[in-house]
This record gives structure tokens, C-alpha cells and sequence, in this order.
């Protein structure tokens, strides 16, 4: 054991290898990033020199030397950059997170460049065990030879050679990586990851370059026609619409494609984000609000930090500004589709009616945009809550869709407005805009309706005392009272609220019927903690022929009750229980018998 003195101190020691194997290997998710990376040090490099030489083209060109049984492929990739001097080798290239880009002067600032990190060239170790490097500095100096391996040494040479300005790297496949080494494989990825950078890409002495340079996104007189065809190109989709999306400052523009379908949810929408016109990620979910998944976008931003994977962006001011104004350009666009095309809104709101409610529950903005616009089933046929509002003081809605059900026709007879909230959110929804307009919202139930139930004449009363007092006691042992009113429409003879409690006890006995003995008990002592009574109703419609009749009998009618009682149940479409199924069937037996 080594004597260490009390309060000694001392240097981390860097293990070299390993290092550059974490920074090469693990943190990129996938090995053709190396070829991002090197785009992005020859667009770096080329911006660097149109810095000190005004008007200065750019050109970058790749070539593939097969290999053959003796030497492995290998790429050479060449740009008409900047380049090093001997110095910035040491200082920038031999150096693990030393990175030129960071230095600021009176010609370049930190925004003017991709990279920053100072690690990037290590992504090539994935596919290569040597990098070699020949660079000339548009600065002067002689070209210069460097060799970097992955167990972390490197060697430097002065070359004898008369070298434009500009830096080629030479990477010899290591075994395991053959389809890097594709011509055809080569000519995709630098498609994939440079087909917006501004300077040509050319592959070995191929006279047309690789990239288009530009998309149609990245102009401000684009039709949407055009955007629509780019959309079908870059996703094989046909999509709802393209919004063509810009920052006040410009820096971050692009176009959000809306899915002609309804997104999964549980699935988070990601977008293609190219960072200085290089593609950095198709997997990028967080530079639009989280309530925007039913859209796809590609964007170009100039100002965004990537991290040091360049798989996403840093959380921080400009990512937050960012993402607030390109949800801002979609809430214009909603509010523009509402204004001046409401049938392609309404198509919109047809896809994504679920997904649409469901935001405008957790972002009050978003609520404000859509809601005027968002459907309900009301007893007047399908309406938006604006016009609901205008007929009547207070929003009434049934937020059970049985119980709407049941209401709907008696409701419409009433002629009484009542919207059905029992679809996914529009509960929440129908309080939620009350609230916000500041309109009285009253969640009714059947009962509601049998309180407003026109009562009988005094004569009429007393005529049906003694058959309301049968029908009670008919009702009694399935915890409900009769009621006897007039209502329309007239050919309704029955309409049953079923209370909470009553509900509660129902659903005890149909599982007490299926349980094993065991579950049976624990059913018994939960019904037991319920009190019996309830307020479930049996309103007999007065104006209904049967129920008069009925009314107008003597002797027993309790099977007649019984079977009303039934037909209700069914009419709100409550499961029957056994008992209830005896009564309809004995009640067919004695018609049959009859
Ligand atoms: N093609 C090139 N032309 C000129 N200099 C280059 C070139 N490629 C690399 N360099 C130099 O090597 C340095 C390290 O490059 P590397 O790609 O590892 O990191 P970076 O680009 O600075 O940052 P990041 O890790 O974010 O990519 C660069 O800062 C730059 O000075």
C-alpha cells in the first residue's frame, strides 16, 4: 500500500484508450454519424474561410477506393476549407474537446459554426483504427500529414507538396464495417445528411453533385402544392396540409405537415431538424409544443444547440422561444382554417377530434383556438357550444351517454336543450368552456327531467291514488318509487333514473349471481355497508294510453308494474338481472296463457 501523506493532492489520470472508446462508440447511437460529422467539419471549415475570403465557393468531394484481398476500402473525403496550421493541429485536432469553433474574435462568433465540442472526428474510430488527416491552412504554412489512432497516440509530418487550402481525411475500413464502404451506400448517407448544404457535394468525378442544396421550404414564396409534393418525397404521404412554419427572426423555418390520420398517443410525433442546413436528427421531439402531435415538421434552425450527440437540443432559451412560435404559426393556422375554410377545419376536426380535445383540456391557448369549432350531440342534432350558448342561460349537459340516450327524445319534446357530454373529454370540456366565458354549466340527469315533468290535475290524482299506491309497493323491493306525469312525446310510456346507490346495489347482485362462494361473502358484507334507500324514480307518462288504462284498473297489477318496471330498465339500457329476466319471461307465459 503507498504511503499517502494527510492532505496530498493529485491529477485524475486520463486513460486515453478508453476515453476516445466512450466518446467514439457509445455515444452516438448509430456508426453512420460519422459521415454527419465530417459534413459538418468541412461545412464548418468552409464557413470559416468564407469568414477571411469574401465571396469564397465552397466544394466538397468523397471517393471510395474498393479494397482488394491485400488493402481494406477506404474514403477519402476532401473540403476547400480553412485547414490547419501546424499550431491548430496540436491545439485542435491532437487535443480531445479542444475545439477552434469555440473561439470568438472580431470574424467569427459561436453561432457561425455546427460543431463545439471538440470531439466529433472521434465518431470515425467507429469505422476506422487510423484517422489520417492531410490539411494545408488558407492561412499559409506548409501541408501537414496527421495520423490519430484510436489507442490515442498521433504522428504529424510536414509534406513537401504544393496543397490548395483544404483538408482531406483518409478513413481504411476495420473489419465488421463493410457497408460503410459502398459506393451506393455513401452516396444515400450524404444525400441524407447534406442534401440542403450550400455548397456541392461531389462524389469522385461524378460532374453533378449529390445534394440539391435547397428545399422548397427554405423559401418564402413556396406554394403549398409544392410543400405537399416535397411531403410526399421525404415521408410517402399524402399529407392533411402543409403550414409553413418561420421564427420572427427568421432563423428557424420549415413546414409542419398535418398526419391524415390520428396519431397513437402513446407515441410521441418526431421531427427532422436540420441545424445550419445539416441534417442533424429525423428523431428530434421536443422544438414543437407536446400539444402539436398530429403534425410531422422538417425544419432548418440556425440557432439551436445541439448536445454533444447531436440527437436532440439543449432546454434552454432559444429552444423554448423556438418552440413557442412555431406552435404559435400552427394555433395561426387553426385560427386561419376556422376563419376562412370551416369545411376544411371541420375534415381536420373529423381525423383528429380525439387528439384536438385532448389538448385544448391541458393548454387553456390551444382550448381558445379550437373550441368554438369542436362538435357536440345536443338534443337539437350536432352543434358548437357557441351556438348552444345563444339559446340558452345555462349549458345543461348529460355527461352519461345511457342516460343521454334515454333523455334524448324526451328532452327534444320538451324542446329543451341539453348537450350529450358522455364522449371521451367532453365533460371536461363543457365545464371548461363555462368557465372560461363565464356561462352557468349544469350537469342534468333523468331526475332533472321528471322534477320538470308536467304534474297531474288534482281530479287526475285522486282517480290514480290507488294504482300509484300499487305501483310503489310493486317497486319496492327493487329500491324504487313510482311517480305518475305528464310528458311528451306521448308515446313514451316510462322513463327510469336509476340513483347511485341503486346502481351500486345492481351491480353487487349480478356479480353475487356469477361468484364463487368466497367472492360471494365479500359481495354480501360490501352490499350490506349500503344503505337501502335510494331516490331511483319509475315516472309512468299519464299521457301514455297503456298507463291510463292501467291506471284506470282494478285488482292486482303488479306483473303489469313489473314488466313496465322491465321495459324501462331496457329503454336505458341497464343489464338485467335474473330476477328482472323472470319477470319478462313470466309475463310471456302469461300473455301466452291468456
Ligand atoms: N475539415 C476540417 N477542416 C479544418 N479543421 C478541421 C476539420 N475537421 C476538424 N477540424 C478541426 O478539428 C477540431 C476538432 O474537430 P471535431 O469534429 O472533433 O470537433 P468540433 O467540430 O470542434 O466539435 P464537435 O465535437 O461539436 O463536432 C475542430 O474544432 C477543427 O478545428
Amino acid at each position: 500500500m503507498p504511503n499517502t501523506p494527510a492532505d496530498s493532492s493529485f491529477n485524475f489520470q486520463v486513460n486515453l484508450a478508453g476515453i476516445i472508446d466512450i466518446l467514439a462508440n457509445h455515444l452516438y447511437s448509430e456508426e453512420k454519424v460519422f459521415l454527419r460529422e465530417l459534413l459538418q467539419n468541412a461545412t464548418d471549415a468552409i464557413t470559416a474561410r468564407q469568414k477571411i475570403e469574401d465571396g469564397f465557393v465552397g466544394q466538397v468531394r468523397l471517393d471510395l477506393i474498393p479494397g482488394d484481398g491485400d488493402s481494406p476500402a477506404q474514403i477519402i473525403f476532401e473540403d476547400n476549407g480553412v485547414g490547419l496550421t501546424e499550431e491548430e493541429v496540436h491545439l485542435f485536432l491532437s487535443s480531445i474537446g479542444s475545439s477552434s469553433k469555440k473561439t470568438v474574435n472580431e470574424v467569427t462568433s459561436r453561432e457561425d459554426f455546427i460543431g463545439q465540442f471538440g470531439i466529433g472526428l472521434l465518431s470515425c474510430f467507429m469505422i476506422t483504427d487510423e484517422i489520417v488527416m492531410v490539411t494545408r491552412s488558407a492561412k499559409g504554412g506548409s501541408a501537414l500529414e496527421w495520423r490519430g489512432n484510436a489507442d490515442g497516440s498521433y504522428k504529424i509530418r510536414q509534406l513537401d507538396l504544393e496543397l490548395e487550402p483544404g483538408t482531406r481525411v483518409y478513413l481504411r475500413q476495420k473489419a465488421g464495417v463493410e457497408k460503410f464502404f459502398q459506393a451506393e451506400f455513401l452516396r444515400k448517407l450524404v444525400k441524407y445528411y447534406g442534401d440542403l448544404l450550400p455548397f456541392p457535394i461531389h462524389f469522385a468525378e461524378e460532374a453533378t453533385p449529390l445534394n440539391a442544396g435547397d428545399a422548397p421550404f427554405m423559401n418564402d414564396l413556396v406554394s403549398s402544392d409544392e410543400l405537399g409534393r416535397y411531403g410526399i418525397e421525404q415521408f410517402r404521404t399524402q399529407f392533411f396540409d402543409a403550414v409553413p412554419l418561420r421564427t420572427s427572426d427568421g432563423t428557424t423555418r420549415g413546414v409542419a405537415y398535418i398526419l391524415p390520420y390520428a396519431p397513437n398517443p402513446a407515441e410521441k410525433t418526431t421531427h427532422k431538424v436540420y441545424l445550419k442546413r445539416m441534417l442533424i436528427s429525423e428523431k428530434i421531439d421536443n422544438v414543437l409544443p407536446d400539444w402539436a402531435f398530429f403534425v410531422k415538421c422538417i425544419i432548418n434552425t440556425g440557432n439551436l444547440r445541439p448536445t454533444a450527440s447531436r440527437e436532440s437540443f439543449y432546454e434552454d432559451e432559444y429552444l423554448k422561444q423556438t418552440r413557442q412560435e412555431l406552435g404559435d404559426a400552427l394555433k395561426n393556422y387553426l385560427k386561419g382554417l376556422a376563419a376562412n375554410r370551416p369545411d376544411r377545419m371541420r375534415q381536420l376536426i373529423s381525423i383528429h377530434l380525439a387528439t384536438l380535445k385532448g389538448l385544448a383540456l391541458h393548454d387553456d391557448e390551444f382550448f381558445d383556438v379550437i373550441v368554438d369549432h369542436l362538435p357536440f350531440k345536443t338534443t337539437y342534432g350536432e352543434m358548437l357550444l357557441p351556438e348552444v350558448a345563444r339559446q340558452t342561460d345555462t349549458l345543461r349537459h348529460v355527461p352519461d351517454l345511457d342516460e343521454y340516450r334515454q333523455l334524448v327524445g324526451v328532452a327534444s319534446a320538451q324542446k329543451q336543450l341539453v348537450v350529450c357530454s358522455g364522449y371521451l373529454y367532453d365533460n371536461q370540456l363543457v365545464a371548461k368552456y363555462g368557465q372560461r366565458n363565464r356561462i352557468p354549466v349544469q350537469a342534468v340527469n333523468t331526475s332533472h327531467f321528471i322534477q320538470h315533468f308536467e304534474d297531474l290535475t288534482v281530479a287526475e290524482r285522486e282517480a290514480t291514488f290507488d294504482f300509484l299506491q300499487q305501483a310503489d309497493a310493486a317497486l319496492h323491493r327493487f329500491q324504487c318509487q313510482a311517480v305518475l306525469r305528464k310528458f311528451e312525446p306521448a308515446n313514451v310510456p316510462t322513463i327510469y333514473y336509476m340513483d347511485d346507490r341503486t346502481n351500486f346495489n345492481r351491480s353487487i347482485k349480478k356479480s353475487r349471481e356469477i361468484a364463487t362462494d368466497t367472492f360471494a361473502s365479500m359481495l354480501d358484507s360490501l352490499s350490506g355497508s349500503v344503505p337501502s334507500v335510494s331516490n331511483s324514480q319509475l315516472c309512468l307518462n299519464y299521457r301514455h294510453p297503456l298507463i291510463q288504462r292501467l291506471a284506470a284498473k282494478t285488482g292486482d297489477l303488479k306483473l303489469e308494474i313489473e314488466i313496465l318496471y322491465v321495459q324501462a330498465l331496457l329503454l336505458g339500457h341497464h343489464p338485467l338481472n335474473n330476477d328482472e329476466l323472470d319477470i319478462l319471461s313470466n309475463g310471456l307465459l302469461q300473455l301466452m296463457d291468456r
